[in-house]
């Protein structure tokens, strides 16, 4: 690796996030690159991205092309944030998100939801492939999360770590109430009146570092906690902007 781009790496993992300024730059350049103006975003996990196909009207950024953007490196994950319209309202979505599995530090993984924060997203919708933990779930239910156990959070790594900038967010959020109740109802009766409420949970969701999957002993500790589904890291994009 040639000694710039060395010590490039070197300074971002020195880093606990970008400036305000920096991301600002980052939402500054979309706003320039498209006339959409989203209040709504939804981040697609793992055998999702299908639903950015449904897009009308789309304009697609590579995150490679988008300044200060992480770049996506799993399997299944696009890297590609898409503007458009969902059912005719307009909607910005990630096919494909960061994990702190990829090697990014999790203000990295985080950095998409600051910038939607910045150009008006008000209501972020964030889907992921899970494991069920629950006896009572079954392979291919929905669960919505409606609380969190952060376990990397209980080792120090928690994305708000660093000088706390007031403009994202106060320096401790209270996490109470961190998924929306009438959203939750809403996705609840959606589901029913669709047909689907045979398959739609509510639960709690423990997230790890990843990225090998949990043992046994591991999924029957998770349980007793009291999660009903596991995965890497979903939780933390929900908290970078409270
Ligand atoms: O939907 P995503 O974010 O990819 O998440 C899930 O899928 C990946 C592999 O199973 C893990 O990252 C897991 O958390
Ligand atoms: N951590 C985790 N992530 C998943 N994604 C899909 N299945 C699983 C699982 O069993 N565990």
């Amino acid at each position: 690796m040639a000694t710039r781009a060395k010590e490039q790496e070197k300074e971002e993992c020195r880093r606990t996030g970008y400036t305000y300024e920096e991301y600002k730059r980052t939402a500054d350049w979309l706003l320039s690159k498209t006339k959409y103006r989203p209040s709504v975003a939804v981040v697609l996990g793992s055998g999702l991205g299908g639903l950015a196909d449904l897009m009308e009207n789309p304009v697609a950024f590579k995150y490679n092309d988008i300044p200060n953007f992480p770049q996506s490196t799993v399997e299944g994950h696009d890297g590609q944030l898409i503007f458009g319209n969902l059912n005719g309202k307009p909607c910005v979505c990630m096919k494909g998100r960061f994990h702190m599995y990829e090697g990014h530090p999790l203000w990295k993984v985080t950095f998409p939801i600051r910038i939607f924060f910045l150009i008006g997203v008000r209501t972020v919708l964030v889907t992921n492939a899970a494991g069920g933990l629950n006896n009572e779930y079954k392979v291919g239910d929905l669960m919505i999360i409606k609380d969190h156990i952060n376990m990397p959070g209980f080792a120090g790594q928690n994305p708000l770590i660093g000088k706390n900038d007031e403009r994202f967010g106060p320096r401790f959020p209270a996490l109470s109430d961190a998924y929306d109740k009438d959203l939750r109802k809403l996705v609840l009766a959606i589901g029913q009146e669709l047909g689907h409420g045979n398959i739609m949970r509510e639960g709690v969701y423990v997230s790890l570092g990843g990225p090998s999957y949990e043992t046994i002993a591991e999924c029957i500790f998770l349980s007793k906690m009291g999660a009903d589904a596991v995965g890497f890291l979903v939780q933390c994009e929900i908290v970078s902007v409270m």
